[in-house]
Protein backbone atom coordinates (compact mmCIF):
# COMPACT_ATOMS: atom_id res chain seq x y z
CA UNK A 1 0.00 0.00 0.00
CA UNK A 2 1.01 3.62 -0.58
CA UNK A 3 0.28 7.06 0.92
CA UNK A 4 -0.09 9.87 -1.18
CA UNK A 5 -0.57 13.51 0.13
CA UNK A 6 -2.10 16.19 -2.06
CA UNK A 7 -1.28 19.74 -0.82
CA UNK A 8 -4.13 23.01 -0.69
CA UNK A 9 -3.31 24.06 -4.59
CA UNK A 10 -3.77 20.24 -5.55
CA UNK A 11 -7.16 20.22 -4.00
CA UNK A 12 -7.52 24.24 -4.50
CA UNK A 13 -10.58 24.18 -7.16
CA UNK A 14 -13.30 21.66 -8.16
CA UNK A 15 -10.95 21.09 -11.31
CA UNK A 16 -7.76 20.31 -9.71
CA UNK A 17 -10.15 17.45 -7.39
CA UNK A 18 -11.21 15.95 -10.38
CA UNK A 19 -6.91 15.79 -11.48
CA UNK A 20 -6.68 14.09 -8.05
CA UNK A 21 -9.22 11.73 -8.84
CA UNK A 22 -7.81 10.74 -11.87
CA UNK A 23 -4.26 10.63 -10.43
CA UNK A 24 -5.26 8.31 -8.09
CA UNK A 25 -7.83 5.75 -9.39
CA UNK A 26 -5.76 3.34 -10.92
CA UNK A 27 -6.91 0.45 -9.46
CA UNK A 28 -4.07 0.59 -6.79
CA UNK A 29 -5.46 0.25 -2.95
CA UNK A 30 -3.85 3.49 -1.35
CA UNK A 31 -4.59 6.04 1.58
CA UNK A 32 -4.97 9.42 0.49
CA UNK A 33 -4.26 12.51 2.76
CA UNK A 34 -5.68 15.69 1.95
CA UNK A 35 -4.92 19.24 2.96
CA UNK A 36 -7.48 22.15 2.99
CA UNK A 37 -8.32 23.61 -0.25
CA UNK A 38 -5.49 26.57 -0.86
CA UNK A 39 -6.05 29.94 1.48
CA UNK A 40 -9.01 28.39 3.74
CA UNK A 41 -6.33 27.60 6.55
CA UNK A 42 -4.92 31.14 6.60
CA UNK A 43 -8.18 32.42 5.92
CA UNK A 44 -9.56 30.49 9.48
CA UNK A 45 -6.41 31.47 11.15
CA UNK A 46 -7.20 35.09 9.95
CA UNK A 47 -10.77 34.71 11.92
CA UNK A 48 -8.88 33.05 14.62
CA UNK A 49 -7.18 35.94 14.71
CA UNK A 50 -10.14 38.47 15.17
CA UNK A 51 -12.21 36.36 17.58
CA UNK A 52 -8.57 36.65 19.52
CA UNK A 53 -9.20 40.40 19.40
CA UNK A 54 -13.09 40.56 19.93
CA UNK A 55 -13.35 41.69 16.84
CA UNK A 56 -16.60 39.62 15.73
CA UNK A 57 -18.30 41.45 13.43
CA UNK A 58 -14.69 41.86 11.22
CA UNK A 59 -15.15 37.53 12.02
CA UNK A 60 -18.48 37.32 10.86
CA UNK A 61 -18.35 39.22 7.58
CA UNK A 62 -14.93 37.01 6.82
CA UNK A 63 -16.81 33.70 7.92
CA UNK A 64 -19.49 34.71 5.46
CA UNK A 65 -17.13 35.54 2.54
CA UNK A 66 -15.80 32.07 3.21
CA UNK A 67 -18.98 30.09 3.41
CA UNK A 68 -20.46 31.79 -0.09
CA UNK A 69 -16.61 30.60 -1.83
CA UNK A 70 -17.77 27.09 -0.70
CA UNK A 71 -20.79 26.98 -1.66
CA UNK A 72 -19.68 27.85 -4.85
CA UNK A 73 -17.33 24.87 -4.89
CA UNK A 74 -19.75 22.57 -3.59
CA UNK A 75 -22.10 23.24 -6.83
CA UNK A 76 -19.53 23.28 -9.36
CA UNK A 77 -17.97 20.25 -8.19
CA UNK A 78 -21.21 17.83 -8.27
CA UNK A 79 -23.29 16.53 -10.91
CA UNK A 80 -26.21 14.96 -9.26
CA UNK A 81 -28.34 17.31 -7.09
CA UNK A 82 -28.92 14.68 -3.96
CA UNK A 83 -24.75 15.09 -4.11
CA UNK A 84 -24.90 18.99 -4.17
CA UNK A 85 -27.07 18.65 -0.89
CA UNK A 86 -25.17 16.29 0.64
CA UNK A 87 -22.19 18.81 0.02
CA UNK A 88 -23.69 21.54 0.92
CA UNK A 89 -24.86 19.65 4.06
CA UNK A 90 -20.64 19.56 4.97
CA UNK A 91 -20.08 23.03 4.55
CA UNK A 92 -23.24 23.58 6.32
CA UNK A 93 -22.13 21.43 9.27
CA UNK A 94 -18.77 23.71 9.18
CA UNK A 95 -19.65 26.70 9.29
CA UNK A 96 -22.10 26.32 12.48
CA UNK A 97 -19.04 25.22 13.95
CA UNK A 98 -16.91 28.10 12.75
CA UNK A 99 -19.84 30.56 13.71
CA UNK A 100 -20.80 28.80 17.27
CA UNK A 101 -17.20 30.73 18.38
CA UNK A 102 -18.20 33.92 17.74
CA UNK A 103 -19.87 34.45 21.16
CA UNK A 104 -18.46 33.99 24.29
CA UNK A 105 -14.90 33.48 25.55
CA UNK A 106 -12.89 32.39 22.73
CA UNK A 107 -9.79 30.08 23.55
CA UNK A 108 -6.80 27.68 21.76
CA UNK A 109 -9.36 24.78 21.82
CA UNK A 110 -11.91 27.04 19.94
CA UNK A 111 -9.23 28.23 17.21
CA UNK A 112 -7.63 24.85 16.87
CA UNK A 113 -11.42 23.67 16.18
CA UNK A 114 -12.19 26.65 13.15
CA UNK A 115 -8.51 25.98 11.98
CA UNK A 116 -9.39 22.18 11.77
CA UNK A 117 -12.79 22.81 9.22
CA UNK A 118 -10.59 23.41 6.18
CA UNK A 119 -9.21 19.67 5.93
CA UNK A 120 -12.65 18.24 7.49
CA UNK A 121 -14.40 20.00 4.48
CA UNK A 122 -11.92 19.26 1.61
CA UNK A 123 -12.35 15.37 2.69
CA UNK A 124 -15.43 14.91 2.82
CA UNK A 125 -16.49 16.83 -0.40
CA UNK A 126 -13.79 14.40 -2.22
CA UNK A 127 -15.08 11.47 -0.95
CA UNK A 128 -18.08 12.59 -2.27
CA UNK A 129 -16.71 12.97 -5.32
CA UNK A 130 -15.10 9.66 -5.47
CA UNK A 131 -18.16 8.21 -4.65
CA UNK A 132 -20.28 10.20 -7.09
CA UNK A 133 -17.58 8.89 -10.12
CA UNK A 134 -18.16 5.44 -8.74
CA UNK A 135 -15.24 4.75 -6.70
CA UNK A 136 -15.09 2.66 -3.44
CA UNK A 137 -13.93 5.49 -1.55
CA UNK A 138 -14.02 5.73 2.30
CA UNK A 139 -12.91 7.74 4.85
CA UNK A 140 -10.81 7.75 7.82
CA UNK A 141 -10.97 10.23 10.16
CA UNK A 142 -7.96 11.29 11.16
CA UNK A 143 -8.62 13.16 15.01
CA UNK A 144 -9.45 9.24 15.78
CA UNK A 145 -6.02 8.32 15.37
CA UNK A 146 -3.77 10.91 14.54
CA UNK A 147 -2.43 12.05 18.11
CA UNK A 148 0.61 14.23 19.87
CA UNK A 149 2.18 13.97 23.34
CA UNK A 150 2.06 16.64 25.82
CA UNK A 151 5.33 17.24 24.49
CA UNK A 152 3.52 18.22 21.09
CA UNK A 153 5.63 15.70 19.69
CA UNK A 154 3.80 12.80 17.38
CA UNK A 155 2.84 10.14 19.54
CA UNK A 156 3.98 7.18 17.36
CA UNK A 157 2.86 4.66 19.45
CA UNK A 158 -0.84 5.79 19.80
CA UNK A 159 -0.57 6.51 15.75
CA UNK A 160 0.04 2.84 14.99
CA UNK A 161 -2.67 1.05 16.83
CA UNK A 162 -5.45 3.61 16.27
CA UNK A 163 -4.52 3.86 12.65
CA UNK A 164 -4.99 0.01 12.18
CA UNK A 165 -8.49 0.12 14.18
CA UNK A 166 -9.80 2.65 12.68
CA UNK A 167 -8.71 0.80 9.03
CA UNK A 168 -10.47 -2.08 10.44
CA UNK A 169 -13.74 -0.23 11.74
CA UNK A 170 -14.42 1.33 9.03
CA UNK A 171 -13.81 -1.34 6.52
CA UNK A 172 -12.46 -2.48 3.11
CA UNK A 173 -11.97 -0.03 0.64
CA UNK A 174 -9.84 0.77 -2.49
CA UNK A 175 -9.02 4.20 -1.70
CA UNK A 176 -8.73 6.10 1.96
CA UNK A 177 -9.51 9.14 2.24
CA UNK A 178 -8.41 11.36 5.18
CA UNK A 179 -7.14 14.30 6.74
CA UNK A 180 -3.64 16.10 6.86
CA UNK A 181 -2.45 18.57 9.54
CA UNK A 182 -5.23 17.91 12.16
CA UNK A 183 -4.85 15.50 15.60
CA UNK A 184 -5.84 15.43 18.79
CA UNK A 185 -3.38 16.37 22.00
CA UNK A 186 -2.82 14.79 25.11
CA UNK A 187 -6.31 15.76 26.40
CA UNK A 188 -8.33 14.64 23.95
CA UNK A 189 -8.49 18.14 22.48
CA UNK A 190 -8.55 19.25 18.61
CA UNK A 191 -5.00 20.90 17.58
CA UNK A 192 -2.55 20.07 15.08
CA UNK A 193 0.60 19.52 13.65
CA UNK A 194 1.91 23.07 12.73
CA UNK A 195 1.35 24.97 9.18
CA UNK A 196 2.01 22.58 6.34
CA UNK A 197 1.88 19.52 8.82
CA UNK A 198 0.19 17.20 6.17
CA UNK A 199 2.95 16.02 4.67
CA UNK A 200 3.99 15.00 8.41
CA UNK A 201 0.70 13.20 8.54
CA UNK A 202 1.15 11.18 5.81
CA UNK A 203 4.70 10.00 6.90
CA UNK A 204 3.19 8.86 10.17
CA UNK A 205 0.93 7.28 8.48
CA UNK A 206 3.27 5.60 6.42
CA UNK A 207 5.54 4.82 9.58
CA UNK A 208 2.58 3.54 10.99
CA UNK A 209 1.41 1.34 8.49
CA UNK A 210 4.63 0.70 7.33
CA UNK A 211 3.52 1.54 3.55
CA UNK A 212 5.74 0.43 0.58
CA UNK A 213 6.02 4.55 -0.59
CA UNK A 214 4.75 8.07 0.89
CA UNK A 215 4.09 10.55 -2.33
CA UNK A 216 3.93 14.27 -1.87
CA UNK A 217 2.00 15.83 -4.51
CA UNK A 218 2.43 19.70 -4.55
CA UNK A 219 2.50 22.05 -7.98
CA UNK A 220 6.01 21.64 -8.83
CA UNK A 221 7.72 18.51 -10.06
CA UNK A 222 9.85 18.18 -7.38
CA UNK A 223 12.72 19.14 -4.79
CA UNK A 224 13.96 22.28 -6.13
CA UNK A 225 18.42 23.33 -5.66
CA UNK A 226 17.31 26.52 -4.67
CA UNK A 227 13.93 28.31 -3.70
CA UNK A 228 12.08 28.68 -7.00
CA UNK A 229 10.24 31.84 -5.32
CA UNK A 230 13.33 33.68 -4.71
CA UNK A 231 15.64 32.79 -7.32
CA UNK A 232 15.48 32.12 -11.37
CA UNK A 233 16.69 28.78 -13.26
CA UNK A 234 16.14 26.65 -10.30
CA UNK A 235 16.62 23.17 -11.02
CA UNK A 236 14.65 19.58 -10.10
CA UNK A 237 17.47 17.42 -8.22
CA UNK A 238 16.49 13.55 -9.21
CA UNK A 239 17.71 12.62 -5.83
CA UNK A 240 17.98 13.05 -2.11
CA UNK A 241 19.16 11.21 1.18
CA UNK A 242 16.74 11.27 4.02
CA UNK A 243 19.40 13.57 5.57
CA UNK A 244 19.61 15.98 2.84
CA UNK A 245 16.27 16.44 2.60
CA UNK A 246 15.70 16.75 6.41
CA UNK A 247 18.04 19.84 6.88
CA UNK A 248 16.80 20.91 3.29
CA UNK A 249 12.80 20.50 5.19
CA UNK A 250 14.14 21.84 8.62
CA UNK A 251 16.06 24.93 6.92
CA UNK A 252 13.21 26.67 5.05
CA UNK A 253 12.59 24.62 1.84
CA UNK A 254 8.69 25.14 1.79
CA UNK A 255 7.85 21.95 -0.24
CA UNK A 256 8.55 19.90 3.24
CA UNK A 257 7.22 20.42 6.45
CA UNK A 258 9.93 19.78 8.49
CA UNK A 259 9.69 16.98 10.19
CA UNK A 260 8.24 14.41 7.32
CA UNK A 261 11.83 12.97 6.59
CA UNK A 262 11.67 11.31 10.00
CA UNK A 263 8.82 8.84 10.64
CA UNK A 264 10.26 7.86 6.58
CA UNK A 265 13.76 7.23 7.21
CA UNK A 266 13.28 5.37 10.61
CA UNK A 267 11.21 2.69 8.64
CA UNK A 268 13.32 3.17 5.58
CA UNK A 269 10.09 3.97 3.54
CA UNK A 270 10.99 5.79 0.22
CA UNK A 271 9.41 9.50 -0.02
CA UNK A 272 8.78 10.83 -3.66
CA UNK A 273 7.41 14.36 -4.66
CA UNK A 274 5.00 14.32 -7.28
CA UNK A 275 3.75 17.34 -9.57
CA UNK A 276 -0.11 16.96 -9.85
CA UNK A 277 0.03 19.40 -12.57
CA UNK A 278 2.35 16.72 -14.70
CA UNK A 279 1.76 13.51 -12.82
CA UNK A 280 3.97 11.49 -15.83
CA UNK A 281 7.19 13.26 -14.48
CA UNK A 282 9.23 11.12 -12.04
CA UNK A 283 9.46 13.65 -9.53
CA UNK A 284 12.58 13.85 -6.46
CA UNK A 285 13.01 10.22 -5.11
CA UNK A 286 14.18 10.50 -0.98
CA UNK A 287 15.41 6.97 0.24
CA UNK A 288 18.65 6.27 2.13
CA UNK A 289 20.89 6.42 -0.36
CA UNK A 290 22.84 9.11 -0.72
CA UNK A 291 24.14 9.42 -4.55
CA UNK A 292 26.81 11.86 -6.04
CA UNK A 293 29.25 14.27 -3.78
CA UNK A 294 29.09 17.62 -4.13
CA UNK A 295 26.08 20.81 -3.14
CA UNK A 296 23.14 19.57 -4.04
CA UNK A 297 20.81 22.67 -2.65
CA UNK A 298 20.41 25.80 -0.57
CA UNK A 299 17.62 26.63 1.07
CA UNK A 300 16.72 29.19 3.66
CA UNK A 301 15.15 29.86 6.68
CA UNK A 302 13.46 33.11 7.73
CA UNK A 303 12.84 34.63 11.45
CA UNK A 304 16.28 33.74 12.90
CA UNK A 305 17.30 35.50 16.14
CA UNK A 306 20.94 35.52 16.74
CA UNK A 307 22.30 35.48 20.33
CA UNK A 308 26.10 36.23 21.44
CA UNK A 309 27.32 35.81 24.92
CA UNK A 310 30.72 37.62 25.71
CA UNK A 311 32.58 36.72 28.47
CA UNK A 312 36.18 37.57 29.19
CA UNK A 313 36.10 35.77 32.67
CA UNK A 314 35.01 32.77 32.20
CA UNK A 315 34.11 31.58 28.82
CA UNK A 316 36.76 28.54 28.44
CA UNK A 317 36.19 27.23 31.76
CA UNK A 318 34.71 23.74 31.71
CA UNK A 319 30.72 24.09 32.48
CA UNK A 320 30.35 27.43 31.20
CA UNK A 321 28.64 26.09 27.88
CA UNK A 322 27.16 23.81 30.06
CA UNK A 323 25.21 26.77 31.83
CA UNK A 324 24.17 28.68 28.56
CA UNK A 325 22.73 25.60 26.82
CA UNK A 326 21.11 25.08 30.42
CA UNK A 327 18.71 28.67 29.90
CA UNK A 328 17.92 27.36 26.74
CA UNK A 329 16.42 24.30 28.58
CA UNK A 330 14.63 26.02 30.79
CA UNK A 331 12.91 27.55 28.59
CA UNK A 332 12.27 24.63 26.13
CA UNK A 333 13.73 26.61 23.18
CA UNK A 334 16.20 24.59 20.85
CA UNK A 335 19.24 25.84 19.49
CA UNK A 336 20.06 26.07 15.45
CA UNK A 337 23.78 27.32 14.91
CA UNK A 338 26.44 27.99 17.50
CA UNK A 339 29.85 29.34 16.80
CA UNK A 340 32.24 29.49 19.51
CA UNK A 341 35.41 32.33 19.57
CA UNK A 342 37.79 32.33 22.94
CA UNK A 343 35.88 35.18 24.78
CA UNK A 344 32.40 34.82 23.15
CA UNK A 345 29.52 32.06 21.98
CA UNK A 346 27.09 32.96 19.02
CA UNK A 347 23.92 31.20 18.47
CA UNK A 348 20.86 31.34 17.24
CA UNK A 349 17.05 30.54 17.78
CA UNK A 350 13.46 30.21 15.44
CA UNK A 351 11.51 30.24 18.62
CA UNK A 352 11.66 33.48 20.24
CA UNK A 353 8.44 33.48 22.88
CA UNK A 354 10.60 33.26 26.26
CA UNK A 355 13.38 35.64 24.27
CA UNK A 356 13.31 38.34 27.48
CA UNK A 357 13.64 36.00 30.33
CA UNK A 358 16.17 34.10 28.33
CA UNK A 359 18.29 36.99 27.85
CA UNK A 360 17.94 37.96 31.26
CA UNK A 361 19.22 34.49 32.68
CA UNK A 362 22.27 35.33 30.21
CA UNK A 363 23.18 38.79 30.95
CA UNK A 364 23.89 36.46 34.39
CA UNK A 365 27.42 35.25 32.44
CA UNK A 366 28.73 38.55 30.74
CA UNK A 367 27.17 41.15 27.91
CA UNK A 368 24.50 39.92 25.87
CA UNK A 369 23.88 40.94 22.37
CA UNK A 370 20.28 40.08 20.45
CA UNK A 371 20.10 40.47 16.60
CA UNK A 372 16.39 40.26 15.38
CA UNK A 373 15.36 39.49 11.61
CA UNK A 374 18.32 37.15 10.72
CA UNK A 375 17.90 34.54 7.85
CA UNK A 376 19.85 30.95 7.92
CA UNK A 377 21.11 30.04 4.33
CA UNK A 378 21.52 26.40 4.74
CA UNK A 379 23.69 24.53 1.46
CA UNK A 380 23.07 20.99 1.52
CA UNK A 381 24.92 17.89 -0.61
CA UNK A 382 26.78 14.94 -0.15
CA UNK A 383 29.52 17.22 1.02
CA UNK A 384 32.69 16.16 2.15
CA UNK A 385 33.63 18.70 4.86
CA UNK A 386 37.45 18.00 4.49
CA UNK A 387 37.53 17.85 0.62
CA UNK A 388 40.38 20.69 -0.37
CA UNK A 389 38.86 23.81 -1.66
CA UNK A 390 35.55 22.87 -1.11
CA UNK A 391 35.57 25.76 1.80
CA UNK A 392 37.08 28.62 -0.78
CA UNK A 393 34.34 27.95 -2.94
CA UNK A 394 31.74 28.91 -0.82
CA UNK A 395 33.29 31.68 0.30
CA UNK A 396 34.11 32.79 -3.04
CA UNK A 397 30.50 32.26 -3.86
CA UNK A 398 29.52 34.08 -0.98
CA UNK A 399 31.48 37.11 -1.84
CA UNK A 400 30.53 40.75 -0.84
CA UNK A 401 27.24 38.83 1.54
CA UNK A 402 27.55 40.06 5.50
CA UNK A 403 27.74 36.69 7.27
CA UNK A 404 27.31 37.02 10.82
CA UNK A 405 28.17 33.60 11.73
CA UNK A 406 29.22 30.13 9.88
CA UNK A 407 28.54 26.82 10.69
CA UNK A 408 30.60 24.17 9.02
CA UNK A 409 32.31 20.17 9.76
CA UNK A 410 29.02 19.61 12.37
CA UNK A 411 27.50 17.51 9.57
CA UNK A 412 29.05 16.18 6.21
CA UNK A 413 25.67 17.03 4.91
CA UNK A 414 25.01 20.35 5.69
CA UNK A 415 27.06 23.93 5.64
CA UNK A 416 24.99 27.01 7.41
CA UNK A 417 25.54 30.76 7.53
CA UNK A 418 23.52 33.26 8.98
CA UNK A 419 22.61 36.40 7.06
CA UNK A 420 20.52 39.64 7.48
CA UNK A 421 17.47 38.68 6.25
CA UNK A 422 17.15 42.02 3.83
CA UNK A 423 20.28 39.80 2.17
CA UNK A 424 18.43 36.53 1.52
CA UNK A 425 17.42 36.69 -1.48
CA UNK A 426 20.69 38.35 -2.84
CA UNK A 427 22.68 35.54 -1.06
CA UNK A 428 20.71 32.32 -2.29
CA UNK A 429 20.89 34.01 -6.63
CA UNK A 430 24.53 34.05 -5.40
CA UNK A 431 25.11 30.87 -4.53
CA UNK A 432 22.76 29.19 -7.07
CA UNK A 433 25.45 31.25 -9.96
CA UNK A 434 28.42 30.45 -8.45
CA UNK A 435 28.18 27.27 -6.82
CA UNK A 436 24.78 25.37 -8.01
CA UNK A 437 24.05 25.79 -11.58
CA UNK A 438 27.96 25.38 -12.98
CA UNK A 439 28.67 21.63 -12.74
CA UNK A 440 29.56 21.72 -8.60
N1 LIG B 1 13.58 23.81 -2.84
C1 LIG B 1 12.31 23.86 -3.25
N2 LIG B 1 11.88 23.01 -4.21
C2 LIG B 1 10.61 23.03 -4.65
N3 LIG B 1 9.67 23.89 -4.19
C3 LIG B 1 10.04 24.77 -3.24
C4 LIG B 1 11.37 24.79 -2.72
N4 LIG B 1 11.45 25.78 -1.79
C5 LIG B 1 10.24 26.33 -1.73
N5 LIG B 1 9.38 25.74 -2.59
C6 LIG B 1 7.97 26.12 -2.76
O1 LIG B 1 7.16 25.11 -2.18
C7 LIG B 1 5.91 25.10 -2.88
C8 LIG B 1 5.18 23.81 -2.57
O2 LIG B 1 4.91 23.73 -1.18
P1 LIG B 1 3.48 24.11 -0.59
O3 LIG B 1 3.05 25.45 -1.10
O4 LIG B 1 3.50 23.90 0.87
O5 LIG B 1 2.61 23.03 -1.35
P2 LIG B 1 1.29 22.31 -0.92
O6 LIG B 1 0.24 23.36 -0.73
O7 LIG B 1 1.05 21.40 -2.07
O8 LIG B 1 1.62 21.57 0.35
C9 LIG B 1 6.32 25.28 -4.32
O9 LIG B 1 5.29 25.83 -5.08
C10 LIG B 1 7.53 26.21 -4.22
O10 LIG B 1 7.19 27.54 -4.47
N1 LIG C 1 -3.76 23.27 5.59
C1 LIG C 1 -2.60 23.29 6.45
C2 LIG C 1 -1.78 22.04 6.31
C3 LIG C 1 -0.96 21.87 5.06
O1 LIG C 1 -0.05 21.07 5.05
O2 LIG C 1 -1.26 22.60 3.98
P1 LIG C 1 -0.42 22.50 2.54
O3 LIG C 1 -0.31 21.04 2.21
O4 LIG C 1 -1.25 23.25 1.57
O5 LIG C 1 0.95 23.14 2.76
C4 LIG C 1 -1.79 24.57 6.24
O6 LIG C 1 -2.14 25.38 5.39
O7 LIG C 1 -0.82 24.76 6.97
Amino acid sequence: MKVLKFGGTSVGSPENMRAVMKIITDGEQKIVVLSAMSGTTNALVDIAGLLWKKNRETASVSIGQLEATYKKVVKELFENEENVKKGLKVIRSSFNTIKSFTSGRFSHVGENTIVAQGELMSTQLFTLLMLENGHDAKLLPALDFMRIDEEKAADSHYIRENAERVLKEVGAAQYYVTQGFICRNAKDEIDNLQRGGSDYTASLIGAALDVDEIQIWTDIDGFHNNDPRFVENTQKIEQLSFYEAAELAYFGAKILHPQTVFPARVHDIPVRLKNTLNPSDSGTLITSESTGTGIKAVAAKDGITAIKIRSDRMLMAYGFLKSVFRVFEKYKTPIDMISTSEVAVSLTIDNTDHLKRIKHDLDEFGTVEVDENMTIICIVGNIIAEERGFASKVFHALDGIPIRMISYGGSRYNISVLVPHSHKEITLRALSENLLNNGN
